[in-house]
């Protein structure tokens, strides 16, 4: 049995979470981390701290989906403790994951998925495939409006990968300087050279289109993620492998089949 901790098992993707492991079969939930839950209605423990976790609980993965804020104190803690980390929450930089890999003892994984959904990942290496032969590219992003960081992790990770793939090609797309001044924004926030629009709205989970420009053609790459189901195979899956791995890993592809 691999025995789970939950951070964030209040909020909307914890809770999703906390479900998910309950069914697995080779997983038993040990315990809960949120400080606003009540830790009196629920099936499980439940402690205020990781720290508290740490001391009264006995587990071998802390999946986190917290907030961005957050993350990086509940990281810095339970990689030390040699507890393997599945990492939702978004809003790192590539430089503070490096850095909190670091602090981890020689057999303990850090893993950092953007975007736990197999379409997302998919969109990201179609994305990757298509940047060599256009010269634009956008990213548009669409959350519920209760997202706490813009634009997204998938976003910032998509950026990334189309600006490695273009090999420092700049867009030819007329950009910020065009701005209307008073309406600064407009073009996007440039990432890695890639501009990117964020959305939040109600009605919306998570979605995210790519638009790809050429000469007379424009190709669109466009995943949407309507309930949070969408995320959690690839969370055990997250779960089911860090036990075998060490080290810092990024991305979902890492774990996927083919
Ligand atoms: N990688 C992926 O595939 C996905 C990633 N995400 C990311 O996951 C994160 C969480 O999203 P979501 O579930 O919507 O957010 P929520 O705000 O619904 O949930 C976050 C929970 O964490 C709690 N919390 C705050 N501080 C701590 C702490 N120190 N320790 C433990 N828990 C804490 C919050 O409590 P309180 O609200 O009372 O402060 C809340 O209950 C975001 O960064 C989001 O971008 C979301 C979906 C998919
Ligand atoms: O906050 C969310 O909801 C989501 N966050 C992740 C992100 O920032 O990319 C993944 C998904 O888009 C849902």
């Amino acid at each position: 049995m691999i025995r789970v901790a939950v951070a964030g098992c209040a909020g909307r993707m914890g809770t999703a979470v906390v479900e998910a492991v309950g069914t697995a079969d080779d997983m038993e939930l040990v315990c809960g981390i949120d400080p606003h839950a009540s830790g009196q209605g629920e099936a499980y423990p439940v402690f205020a701290t990781i720290a508290e976790a740490l001391e009264n609980a006995d587990f071998d993965v802390v999946v986190d989906f917290t907030q961005p804020s957050v993350v990086a104190d509940n990281l810095r803690a339970a990689l030390p403790a040699g507890v393997d980390c599945v990492v939702g929450t978004t809003g790192l930089s590539n430089e503070t994951l490096e850095e909190l890999a670091a602090l981890a003892s020689e057999e303990t994984c850090l893993f950092y998925a953007p975007n736990f959904t197999t379409g997302a990942v998919l969109m990201m290496e179609f994305a990757k495939a298509a940047a060599p032969y256009f010269p634009e590219a956008e990213v548009m992003e669409f959350h519920h409006c209760n997202k706490k960081d813009a634009p997204s992790g998938t976003a910032v990770r998509t950026a990334q990968i189309i600006a490695e793939a273009r090999e420092g090609r700049a867009s030819e797309a007329p950009g910020k300087e065009t701005e209307i001044e008073g309406c600064e924004g407009a073009r996007g926030a440039l990432v890695d050279g890639v501009p990117v629009h964020s959305v939040r709205s109600m009605g919306y989970v998570a979605s995210q289109e790519v638009v790809f420009g050429s000469f007379g053609q424009t190709l669109s790459i466009r995943h949407d993620s309507w309930d949070r189901g969408s995320y959690m195979p690839g969370v055990l899956l997250g779960i089911r492998s860090v036990g075998s791995r060490s080290g810092l890993i990024v991305g979902l592809e890492n774990f996927m089949a083919r």
